[in-house]
């Protein structure tokens, strides 16, 4: 996240940091928990890491410094790539995880509410994006999850800042037009989360963006909204 801040503990109880055991272990995307045995997450975090049995879902942690050889995760049982997913920026940027077993929900680990198709006219105000990801373009990965509230961006103001792409109603945009706040590299599969009514609901995924952070580039999100059918088809 750039131009963001620490989170506190139990602030965030649905983010989960997705890692990647091969020679080492290590933070590659965010996501989300949406069930007490799924995860919501983006496909691009997938590429080349197809196979289930590579992936760690750690939840409850807000440092991945608290991570060592002995903290316990969820194994992955399968894995659901959407059909049409080819790349982010071409969209249908979103993917499920099913954890091996149900967790047990806890003050520092529950799910997040989806937004209803229906919801797709509301007005979201109060809208924050959260990760572990970068602090800048050329950066790493953080300790502590940071947090920043970023105002969404309208489709035509997207696509026009993005000429070179097609920016369709299946994604959501946010971000300053002076920049300075964004969600990075490795903040990817995390939520876009809005707070409606005193019910904070998973609006987005976080997808793409030319850069982090850059004036007039808003970061691009998956519209969860457009995938309600999708994501109850696959996870009941
Ligand atoms: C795997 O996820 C990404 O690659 C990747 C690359 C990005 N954009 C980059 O241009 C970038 C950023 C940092 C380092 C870097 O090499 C690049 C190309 C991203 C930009 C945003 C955003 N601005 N909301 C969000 C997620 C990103 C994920």
């Amino acid at each position: 996240i750039v131009g963001g801040t620490v989170s506190f503990p139990g602030e965030w109880p649905w983010q989960v940091s997705l890692q990647v055991n091969l020679s080492t272990l290590r933070h590659f995307c965010g996501g989300s928990i949406i069930s007490n045995q799924w995860i919501l997450t983006a496909a691009h975090c997938t590429d080349n890491l197809e196979s289930p049995d590579i992936w760690r879902v750690y939840s409850g942690i807000l440092k991945l410094s608290e991570i060592n050889e002995d903290t316990p995760f969820f194994k992955v049982q399968k894995i659901i790539i959407h059909p049409q997913y080819v790349t982010a920026e071409t969209g249908y940027d979103i993917a499920l995880m099913k954890l091996d077993k149900p967790m047990n929900f806890t003050e520092l680990q529950q799910p997040v509410c989806l937004p209803s198709k229906e919801e797709t006219n509301t007005v979201y105000t109060n809208c924050w994006v959260i990760g572990w990801g970068y602090t800048k373009e050329q950066g790493q990965v953080e300790d502590t999850l940071q947090k920043a509230q970023i105002p969404l961006v309208s489709s035509e103001e997207c696509q026009m800042r993005y000429k070179q792409y097609k920016i369709d109603n299946k994604t959501i945009c946010a971000g300053y037009r002076e920049g300075g706040k964004d969600a990075c590299k490795g903040d990817s599969g995390g939520p876009l989360l809005c707070k409606h009514e005193e019910i904070w609901y998973v609006v987005g995924i976080t997808s793409w963006g030319e850069g982090c952070g850059r004036p007039e580039q808003p970061g691009v999100y998956t519209k969860v909204a457009e995938y309600a059918n999708w994501i109850l088809e696959k996870t009941t």
